[in-house]
């Protein structure tokens, strides 16, 4: 590994399955990455958890490695980026300590909070104050649940922080976060950029437990003596405020202009699309969130569990191909995408509801339930593969309409995540969305965009829309079939009906499961 990288740049990712860190120089080569994996907790049905010391742990072991293996000279790093899982809850008492595991951004369990801020709040002044509807994985609603269940926790709260500020903390000592991040916490103004009073006193949440809020490219700190020695790392390197994972992918695939829209298939899905200015679903069902750009905006939809639910069949139908990956060396989603290749476009009238965890964009629906409709004897797992690969386009597609609905252009659609590793979910993807899709050179997603935020921050780059154009470039594309589009248009219609017939009894079922587990 090369020894002579004069200008080293972090980017860190705090994620849902693990850490990832990647270090870059200022021409966006990448000379070395590594992902370090931890596990959530699911403790009751709805709820995921993690333990924020763990990401420290893990963190700061994968900073070490990096540095050990790009045989790099700690002072030689310039900047370190952050981002991360987004929503997530953790809270610090006044020594700093963590109180409680971090609720995670895909935890359902805040339904009634969600409702106490329709009726107190209401619906419309929260989108006034925020630009977003109340929603289980909004952190507020976490930080209410709290309140109402854990009245001892809440009482010790003095900070409340996300996952990559928390990681941020342990590097500096800092509290801060910055604004595409605080966008999700369901407290931020998104239009002017700073903690919303109105929001904050509506839910009584004193803004002395909230970081202080940074555009994405600023600096926010150095790293103290002990995170040094506990990392690796010189003392004194900045850290810039970075940003959410998915504004921190969006700049690692480019994302930084009208038009350019990024469909990423990671635990979840999102379709992002950049806007000059502030734009609004009137119904929530798009987020609206801070762009990490300064000045500039963006809206995603979400679907919850989309390569989260590729994940979900590898571990429950695929163990043969677990147990034997290290020997045949072969990654067994690689070797189930293959296999789904056997079955036809349509997977033969199997389709699938990708709504394991609820579902966000566009039904806004906590009790969703995954659904495999139509199964016959004549299906195989090949199809229960397809049907997966397809039921999460589908729900991008749903994405995809709304931001056009919003008369946001989608011209050039950029695919990125694990899913995008897979020749077959890039074609489904094109021709579910009738267009073609690019791939970009720098696939290291998130912890890639860090990185670059935090070359802008040290002054490596201009702006970031230069440090854009001057590293991103695609490298592939998929075109669209015009046979395989015809036949998803009809399917994808009757996966929206699927969806319709079943709305209230997903409802009972939460009802009969909560009655029966308590
Ligand atoms: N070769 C592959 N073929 C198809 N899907 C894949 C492949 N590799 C990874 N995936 C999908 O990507 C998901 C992980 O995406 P990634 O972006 O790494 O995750 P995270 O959300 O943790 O950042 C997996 O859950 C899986 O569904
Ligand atoms: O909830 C969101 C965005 O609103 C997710 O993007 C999470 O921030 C983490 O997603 P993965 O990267 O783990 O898929």
């Amino acid at each position: 590994m090369t020894a002579n990288v004069e200008t080293g740049l972090l980017g860190i990712d705090v994620g849902t399955s693990g850490v990832k860190v990647v270090l870059c120089d200022e021409k966006g080569v990448c000379h070395a990455q590594t992902t370090r994996e931890y596990p959530f907790q699911q403790p009751r049905p709805g709820y995921v958890e993690q333990d924020p010391d763990v990401w420290w742990r893990e963190t700061a072991l994968a900073i070490r490695d990096v540095i050990r293996a790009a045989g790099v000279e700690p002072a030689a790093i310039k900047g370190i980026g952050l981002t991360g899982q987004m929503h997530s809850l953790v809270l610090l008492d006044k020594a700093g300590k963590v109180i409680r595991p971090a609720i995670l951004w895909s935890d359902q369990r805040t339904q009634a909070q969600v409702d106490w801020i329709a009726d107190h709040v209401g619906v419309e002044k929260t989108i006034q104050y925020t630009a977003n509807p109340p929603l289980t994985n909004f952190t507020a609603t976490k930080l209410l649940w709290v309140r109402d269940e854990e009245p001892e926790n809440y009482a010790r709260i003095d900070k409340v922080l996300l996952p990559k500020d928390y990681i941020r903390y342990r590097l500096t000592g800092a509290f801060a976060t910055d604004v595409s991040d605080a966008s999700g916490m369901l407290l931020l103004d998104v239009e002017k950029r700073c903690w919303s009073k109105e929001m904050c006193a509506a839910l009584d949440v004193p803004t002395a437990w909230l970081p202080e809020v940074y555009e994405s490219i600023n600096v926010t700190g150095e790293v103290s003596s002990e995170a040094a020695q506990a990392a690796g790392l010189a003392a004194g390197t900045k850290v810039v405020a970075g940003a959410g994972d998915q504004a921190a992918g969006a700049i690692g695939n480019g994302v930084v202009r009208p038009g350019v829209v990024s469909s990423t298939i990671g635990t979840s899905g999102v379709v992002f699309a950049y806007a000059d200015t502030i734009v609004k679903d009137p119904q929530g069902r798009l987020h609206t969130f801070c762009h990490a750009v300064p000045g500039a905006w963006h809206v995603m939809g979400v679907t919850q569990s989309a390569g989260g639910s590729l994940q979900w069949f590898r571990n429950e139908f695929a163990q043969l191909e677990q147990a034997t990956a290290n020997l045949i060396q072969r990654d067994p989603y690689e070797l189930l995408a293959l296999e789904a290749e056997k079955a036809p476009a349509g997977s033969d009238g199997l389709i699938y509801l990708p709504y394991l965890m609820g579902e966000r964009t566009p039904h806004l629906d906590p009790l969703a339930r995954g659904v495999f409709f139509g199964m016959t004897a004549r299906h195989q797992r090949a199809h229960f593969v397809r049907a997966i690969m397809e039921g999460v386009a589908y729900s991008l597609q749903d994405c995809m309409q709304l931001i056009r609905d919003l008369n946001l252009p989608i011209d050039h659609v950029r695919v990125s995540g694990g899913g995008a590793r897979s020749p077959l979910w890039r074609s489904i993807q094109a021709d579910v969305f009738a267009q073609s899709v690019y791939t970009v050179q720098a696939n290291e997603g998130p912890a890639f965009g860090a990185a670059l935020l935090a070359g802008v921050g040290s002054g490596c780059f201009a702006t970031i829309q230069d440090a854009c154009d001057e590293l991103i470039q695609t490298s592939g594309s998929t075109e669209a079939n015009a046979a395989n589009q015809a036949v998803y248009q009809q399917y994808h219609h009757l996966y929206g009906d699927v969806y319709r017939s079943l709305r209230s009894s997903f409802q009972a079922l939460h009802a009969t499961v909560q009655g029966i587990e308590g």
